[in-house]
């Protein structure tokens, strides 16, 4: 049988759990089609991420990865290495535990962070995301400046960022928060009231927990991710616990997974980079979440026009006409200086950590001797 034949469906029947479905079936099909080596790819979605090896879901289970030698050589930064939540095409060898990533399908969504550095470089820190939930306590931290920061980090990654006000047990008025919240951020972003502790309001998130649908939260600490992602995943999570229970030696069963299906079909992403993430994505999410602001700077006189004092400044008439709602242009411009702020302290973090420790940003290449090893495992 020939292994490339176009439109030979591929076999995933394990896979639709973790959220496979015909969008991905085509691109894997181009894939495939392109495949002029002599080696079967099949499709394969990273569930977590240790440096350099990946966890990946295949049609006959879980196993280990690094992508191919070739793939690093063809790579053109840390933003086309995989990461978790993408899906990918990978040879699996039979018997052998690990496989060889060859191919990334097309994002439909990334979150991403800038590495700094020398050169300033994307990394991905989740991938194919459709609602990025941003959690927020309602209780005395509660801030809709925060909010909007989230926002504004969520806005340019293509998933759909869902603004996810907990703990409303410890307040008086959930739903006038929730309405202050709705004023002040795009119609277009929903606002949802829950209660994780107390488990309240499922319901209001279901619309987002859809079969295959991929649900990754954010959030400042303490807002209370765990406990809404313990909530979530409670009937998987007591799962994992009989097995444990099971196991007389009373070892650790569970493995290490950033992303996992729950009850209803969704899949939950929980990594560390997307718990912190805070302004990294806010560059260009900025213009996205300021669109109105950036139409009208589109027609400043000046192309660097600061919109502070400048002759034939659109911004600013749009502001004396009355047009632009001056809170909103004072959020655009306290919000547009944090970010140059918090890119100048990455830029000082990183050149210190670099100092101490010798490396350049980010995860290390691999070298050539240790794909070699891989390869050969
Ligand atoms: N009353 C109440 N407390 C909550 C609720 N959700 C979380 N908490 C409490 O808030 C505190 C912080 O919650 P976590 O879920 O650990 O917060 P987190 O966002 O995961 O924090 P980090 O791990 O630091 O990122 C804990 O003491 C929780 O018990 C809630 O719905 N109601
Ligand atoms: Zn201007």
């Amino acid at each position: 049988m020939d292994h490339n034949t176009p439109n030979q469906a591929f076999n995933t029947t394990h896979l639709q759990a973790y959220g496979w479905n015909e969008h991905w079936e085509a691109q894997a099909q181009a894939v495939n089609a392109a495949n002029n080596t002599h080696r079967t790819l099949v499709p394969a979605r990273i569930t977590a991420q240790f440096s350099h090896v990946y966890r990946v879901i295949t049609n006959e289970g879980e196993r280990l990865g690094t992508v191919a030698g070739r793939y690093q050589y063809e790579a053109s930064g840390k933003g086309d290495y995989p990461a978790v939540g993408d899906w990918v095409m990978a040879e699996l060898a039979p018997g052998d535990e690990r496989v060889v990533i060859h191919a990334l399908l097309p994002r439909k969504s990334a979150v991403s962070r800038k590495v700094a550095g020398s050169q300033p470089e994307e990394q991905v820190i989740g991938a194919n995301i459709d609602f990025i939930l941003l959690v927020n306590a309602l209780n005395q931290d509660f801030n809709l400046r925060r909010i909007e920061r989230y926002l504004t980090a969520a806005m340019g990654s293509g998933a759909q960022p869902v603004i996810v006000l907990t703990k409303a047990d410890l307040c008086a008025d959930p739903e006038s928060m929730a309405e202050q919240t709705r004023a002040f951020i795009p119609d277009s972003v929903p606002v949802v009231v829950v209660s994780a502790a107390r488990g309240e309001g499922r319901e209001r998130l279901a619309p987002y927990l859809g079969q295959g649908m991929t649900v990754a939260v954010a959030g400042s600490s303490g807002a209370g991710k765990s406990t809404l992602l313990n909530w979530l995943s409670e009937a998987d999570r007591m799962r994992v616990q009989d097995i444990r229970e099971d196991d007389a030696k009373g070892r650790h069963t569970t493995t290490h997974r950033e992303l996992f299906p729950i009850e209803g079909g969704a899949l939950l992403m929980d990594t560390p980079g997307m718990r912190e993430l805070q302004l990294w994505h806010a560059d260009e999410g900025h213009e996205e979440a300021f669109s109105d602001i950036a139409a009208l700077a589109s027609q400043c006189r000046f192309r660097d026009c600061r919109h502070e004092r400048e002759e034939g400044c659109a911004v600013l008439a749009a502001l004396d006409s009355g047009e632009l709602d001056r809170r909103r242009y004072n959020n655009y411009v306290k919000t547009g200086k944090e970010i140059a702020h918090q890119a100048r302290k990455e830029r000082i973090d990183q050149r210190s950590k670099e100092r101490r420790s010798g490396t350049t940003a980010g995860r290390p290449r691999p070298t050539a001797k240790q794909m070699r090893s891989w390869e050969e495992e």
